[in-house]
């Protein structure tokens, strides 16, 4: 059975008090959770370890590099000591905003396994890119360039985030997230091999809201979400969790 990932990207928000939403989501999961994941911004992820209870904390990119003349940067052995255990690399508003390429988040990702992190590589087709058919070519190649050159159920997990679906809204037909997710789950059997393909977990991400949560989860090939504006209220994250439990 492939583990199911409640991964919540709080992105560049929240200080200090937000941390309180770590309590009520720890208060409110089922009675057999799918593995929540909270990222919060850097600043956060100490007291976020210190806090959580019952769910993993993440965080949202990591340099190459393990250590080195990067100001700013934050490295993957830094996010390990920190004792968090996942990492978002790839998503695309860092590729847009930091003009991340396929090979940089292909480094990101080599350089957060190798300090025992997982990572959570993102891709995902832009809308023109979408109106123009080009979908799976587009994740075909982003899936070729991003990933590390060994994976495993333990060490790598995927996020199929359509960009246009991001904080729009807009959400992709079951049949479209269908489609990709199938797609995905091919091309790491044929590159990686049928155990190693079919063990990992693959979650969407694009405006996952507790109302069109469970639609999303009966979808085969998705094992969980990955959720921005909604997980920034446990309110909201809980019945996301609920309704993965349930799938
Ligand atoms: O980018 C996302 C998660 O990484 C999705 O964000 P929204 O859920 O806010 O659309």
């Amino acid at each position: 059975m492939r583990q199911k990932i409640a991964a919540g990207n709080w992105k560049m928000n929240g200080t200090a008090p937000a941390l309180t939403e770590l309590d009520a989501l720890a208060a409110g999961l089922p009675a057999t959770p799918p593995l929540v994941i909270v990222c919060p911004p850097a600043p956060l992820l100490i007291p976020a370890v210190d806090r959580a209870s019952g769910i993993a904390i993440g965080a949202q990119d990591c340099h190459t590099a393990p250590s080195g003349a990067h100001t700013g940067d934050i490295s993957a052995p830094m996010i390990a000591d920190t004792g968090a255990s996942f990492v978002i690399v790839g998503h695309s508003e860092r590729r847009e905003d930091h003009g991340e390429t396929d090979a940089a988040v292909r480094a990101k990702a080599e350089a957060a396994q190798a300090a025992g992190l997982c990572p959570i590589v993102c891709i995902g087709e832009s809308l023109s890119q979408r109106e123009t058919g080009e979908t799976l070519h587009v994740i075909g190649a982003q899936l070729a360039a991003s990933l590390p050159e060994t994976i495993s159920a333990e060490n790598t997990v995927v996020a199929y985030e359509p960009i246009w679906a991001i904080g729009t809204g807009k959400v992709p037909s079951v049949a479209q997230i269908a489609e990709v997710h199938d797609f995905i789950r091919a091309e790491l059997e044929n590159r990686y091999g049928p155990d190693v393909g079919a063990a990992v977990s693959l979650l969407y991400g694009g405006s996952v809201k507790p109302d069109n949560a469970a639609a999303i989860f009966e979808v085969d090939n998705v094992d969980g979400a990955l959720v921005g504006g909604a997980s920034l209220k446990a309110g909201d994250f809980l019945p996301i969790i609920a309704a993965l439990a349930n799938s």
